[in-house]
């Protein structure tokens, strides 16, 4: 009798946390539709962001792209119209100058949907990073970010076309420090305290806040990246694998459209995401549940992921060190 009564009564416990759940979490969840609706991209002439331009041409939106050289961007023009038939319109302009941002930004008319996305990397330790490649990274990945957003905002706010959409395309290195990338880390983790808050500001105005994050990702930047990162950097940043860039455009899409305010990208994404949700939005209850069971646990693993990592570090560096010692110093 009190067998089946405590068996009864286990179910109740995870079902009351799941409705209390429901009712909680905020923001609501919402859809963002794309079709007929115009988004504007930046970083959208190579990788992660043409591969965004190229889905959402052929998902039938009206789309802009914006960056820095005007022959990738022709380059980039001509691959969507062959591929979808869509002719997107091109803005050529830096980042770092809000004038030029605002006034692409205004000529291309109302945003629906903005991906911000253009994002320079070079990994390397901060001691031999100069402070001009520190504050350029810096400047184009978080400030960049702000005047976009800053430039289009007024627009979005202004229109009345149902749920409109900000996604700022993050990184791993944005959820975790990684070596090799303190610049790029904080730049990325910037865009975390920008993105929630935003969230807050807009929300009033159905607008919708998506952070992306993305692992080692096969992008001509990521090439460029690699000739030069260091082996430690490497190491760590393939816990996490690599993808293929048309994937990440896809999970990323796919998660603007379901509103998420994170988006992963792969398995070990959607665990980093878990061990690092902290004071995040949450729209969707079930994922609300998960991160309540999985806390202790999620934690045990990444305090295992930060033991492997500071092992690797050892062996190299001890590795570096010898080789050192074996070295004739000059000096
Ligand atoms: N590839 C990867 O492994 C990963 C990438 N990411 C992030 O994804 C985003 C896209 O990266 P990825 O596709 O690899 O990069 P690419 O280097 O392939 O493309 C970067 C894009 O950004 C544009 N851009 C760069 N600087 C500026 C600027 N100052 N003003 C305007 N546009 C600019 C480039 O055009 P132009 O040079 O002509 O201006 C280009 O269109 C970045 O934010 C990156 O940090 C995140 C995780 C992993
Ligand atoms: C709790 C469980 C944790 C799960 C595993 C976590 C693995 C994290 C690895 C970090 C990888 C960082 C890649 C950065 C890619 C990038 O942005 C550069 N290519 C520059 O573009």
């Amino acid at each position: 009798m009190a067998a089946t009564f405590l068996l009864f009564l286990i179910p109740i416990i995870p079902l009351s946390l799941l409705t209390i759940l429901s009712l909680i979490t905020r923001p609501r969840p919402i859809k963002i539709p794309i079709k007929s609706r115009h988004v504007f991209i930046t970083g959208g002439s190579s990788g992660i962001g043409l591969a965004l331009a190229h889905r959402a041409a052929s998902e039938g939106a009206r789309v802009s792209i914006l960056a820095r050289s005007a022959s990738k961007l022709e380059e980039a023009k001509e691959s969507i119209k062959l591929a979808t038939g869509v002719e997107v319109s091109t803005f050529s302009a830096d980042v770092r100058d809000y004038d030029a941002v605002s006034k692409a930004v205004e000529e291309s008319g109302p945003v629906d949907v903005l991906i911000v996305n253009q994002g320079v990397f070079t990994a390397k330790e901060l001691e031999k990073h100069s402070v001009e490649d520190v504050k350029f990274i810096i400047d184009v990945n978080l400030v960049g970010s702000f005047n976009v957003v800053k430039a289009a905002l007024p627009g979005m706010k202004a229109r009345r076309g149902g749920a409109c959409s900000i996604a700022l395309v993050s990184s791993q290195a944005g959820q975790v420090g990684v070596y090799g990338y303190a610049a790029y880390s904080a730049s990325k983790f910037g865009l975390q305290g920008l993105a929630q808050s935003l969230q807050q500001e807009v929300i009033a105005d159905d607008i919708h806040v998506t952070l992306v994050f993305p692992p080692d990702t096969d992008t001509p930047g990521f090439e460029e990246e690699q000739k030069s990162r260091p082996e430690v950097t490497a190491i760590i940043a393939a816990s996490s694998g690599s993808m293929k860039t048309e994937e990440v455009a896809r999970k990323a899409l796919d998660g603007i459209k379901a509103g998420k305010f994170t988006v992963s990208c792969n398995f070990e994404g959607f665990l980093l995401a878990l061990a690092t949700t902290g004071m995040s939005p949450q729209r969707s209850f079930w994922l609300a549940f998960l991160e309540i069971i999985t806390a202790g646990p999620i934690r045990l693993v990444a305090l295992f992921f930060q033991w492997d990592w500071y092992n690797a570090i050892e062996k190299w560096s001890k590795t570096k060190t010898h080789s050192k010692q074996l070295t004739p110093s000059s000096d």
